[in-house]
This record gives C-alpha cells, structure tokens and sequence, in this order.
C-alpha cells in the first residue's frame, strides 16, 4: 500500500486450464486486499489479462507480471520472504515479527497450486499456517494479508477507477467516480 515497504504475491505454479480460476483468484485477491503487485508464472497470460482487466475499471494500482524464473524470484528477492503452507508455523504467533519486518524492507507472499518444492520451504523467512489445515491459496492469501495490514487495506482508496460501487444495504449501485466528484 501507498508509503509502506512493497508486497508483492507470487503464485508459485499453474496449470493451464485446471488452475485458470484459481490464479487469477489469487490476482484479484492480491490486488483487493493491498497487496502491491502480483507475479504469475509465464503460462498464466490469461490470468494476468483477467486481472489487468479489473484493475482498468476498478482503479489501482496494481501491476501483474509474469516470470519463467519462480525461484529465482525468491532467491533474488530483496527483502522478506513469506510462504504460506498448512505445515507452517501458526500465523497468530508470528504475524507480529512479520509486520517489524515489513515495515522496514519489502514483503514476498508466495502461494502454492499443486506440489511447491523443498527449495521454496528453505528459500522463505518464515513459513506460515493460517489454520495447520489444507485449504486453499486464495484463503490463506486473504487471511495472511488482513492480518499483515490488520484491517487497514480495508479502507484503501483506488486511483485511475471507471467504477466504484456504492456500497449499499440492498440492490446495486456502481458510479462513474469522475462523474459523481
Ligand atoms: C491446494 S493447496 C496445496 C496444499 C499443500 N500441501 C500445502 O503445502 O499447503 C495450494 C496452496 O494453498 C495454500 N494453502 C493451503 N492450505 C493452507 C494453509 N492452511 N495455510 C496457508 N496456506 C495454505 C498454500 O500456499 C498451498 O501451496
């Protein structure tokens, strides 16, 4: 988020077709939960399409990457390296550490689909459980970033948006900002 240390979500696999939703899930969930930036592998075009698409209409910003080089995203990574994996340790005990690091050096989330390689385990600061239960990636990400910014993403404003919903308690209502100031 505006003047903290970068977050940036990488998704650390894809298979195209089977994984399509989830990735971009991942994407979306990054962006709507401020995260900075999201870095998918290089077969996940479609995905980075999808959420460059929302992040036109709904503002940003936002920035969607691609890489053929997922470990050495890691192992290059200047600052902190965060995995979420059900075998981590609990987040409620080490969010606290977490944030100390993030508020001085960049933060890297990386987020799993099917088997992640030791390597990523070794290559990480910490290794983090939102519950020690098998779940998803787009869950622990949600869980994960809520509690790094502990509710502050939650009112975060978006820049350069076509639409902005109005939030409301029945029905919907979605503005052209430009229009409505
Ligand atoms: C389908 S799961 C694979 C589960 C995998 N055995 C693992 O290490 O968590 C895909 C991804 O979801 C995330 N995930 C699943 N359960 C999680 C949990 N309890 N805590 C944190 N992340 C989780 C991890 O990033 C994982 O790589």
């Amino acid at each position: 988020m505006q003047d903290e240390p970068e977050v940036a979500v990488l998704r650390y696999g894809h298979r195209p077709g089977r994984d399509d939703r989830m990735t971009t899930h991942v994407g979306l969930t990054a962006r709507a939960l401020g995260a900075d930036r999201v870095v998918f592998p290089d077969n996940a075009g479609q995905s980075q399409e999808t959420v460059e698409d929302i992040t036109g209409r709904f503002g940003g910003p936002f920035e969607v990457e691609l890489t053929d080089a997922l470990n050495a995203t890691i192992r290059n990574w200047e600052g902190t390296v965060v995995h979420l994996t059900m075998y981590g340790e609990r987040v409620q005990d080490v969010e606290g550490e977490i944030r100390e690091a993030h508020r001085e050096e960049p933060l890297l989330v990386v987020v799993g689909g099917e088997k992640v390689p030791f390597e990523v385990y070794e290559g990480a600061d910490w290794n983090v459980g939102v519950t020690n239960q098998p779940h998803s990636e787009v869950a622990g990400l949600a869980v994960f970033l809520d509690r790094l910014f502990d509710g502050r993403e939650l009112e975060r404003e978006w820049e350069d948006a076509d639409r902005q919903v109005i939030p409301m308690a029945t029905g919907k209502k979605v503005v052209d900002p430009d229009e409505e100031s």
